[in-house]
C-alpha cells in the first residue's frame, strides 16, 4: 500500500500538558458557613492547551520539554503553599486559570513556538474552570 497518497486534511494542531501541585487554599468573601470559606486544600491539575499556525521542526506546536519553566514556577511559588497568600486575588480555579495564563504568555511564551490557548484548573476529580486568551 501506497501511503504516502494519503491526502492531509486542512485543520489545526493543539497539544496540551498537565502540571500539577498540592496547595491549600480559602475563599474567605463566602459565606462562613460555605464549606470552602474555611481553609482546605486540594490536588491541582493544571493543562495549558497550545497552538500555532505551522510546526516547527520535527513537527511540534511547541517541544513538550520546552514548558519545564512553567513546571518550575508551579513547583516553586504554588506546591505546598497556601494560594490565600501567594496569588494577589481570592484563589478560586477561575481566577488561577487566569493568572496562570497571564503568567505564561508573559514568562514562557517567548521563548517558544506555540502560543497558548486556553488553561484549565482542575480542583477536584469533578471539578475544573478554564481560562480561554481571547483575540490577540
Ligand atoms: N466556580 C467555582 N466554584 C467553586 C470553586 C471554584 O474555584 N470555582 N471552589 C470551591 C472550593 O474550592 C471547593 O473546594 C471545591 O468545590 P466542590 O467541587 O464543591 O468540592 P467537593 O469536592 O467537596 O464537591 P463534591 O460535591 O464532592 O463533588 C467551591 N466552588
Ligand atoms: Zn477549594
Amino acid at each position: 500500500m501506497d501511503l504516502s497518497t494519503v491526502p492531509l486534511p486542512s485543520g489545526k494542531h493543539t497539544i496540551g500538558k498537565l502540571f500539577d501541585f498540592e496547595a491549600g487554599h480559602q475563599l474567605p468573601s463566602l459565606a462562613p458557613d460555605h464549606k470552602c470559606s474555611r481553609q482546605h486544600g486540594h490536588s491541582y491539575v493544571v493543562e495549558v492547551i497550545l497552538t500555532a499556525p505551522v510546526l516547527a521542526d520535527p513537527g511540534f506546536v511547541t517541544d513538550f520539554g520546552d514548558l519545564v519553566p512553567f513546571k518550575k514556577f508551579l513547583d516553586t511559588e504554588f506546591d505546598h503553599r497556601n494560594l490565600h497568600e501567594v496569588m494577589p486575588c481570592e484563589p478560586t480555579s477561575e481566577r488561577l486559570a487566569h493568572f496562570l495564563a497571564g503568567w505564561f504568555i508573559q514568562n514562557v511564551e517567548p521563548g517558544i513556538a506555540g502560543r497558548l490557548i486556553a488553561v484549565r484548573v482542575r480542583e477536584t476529580g469533578r471539578s475544573w474552570a478554564r481560562f480561554d486568551i481571547g483575540d490577540r
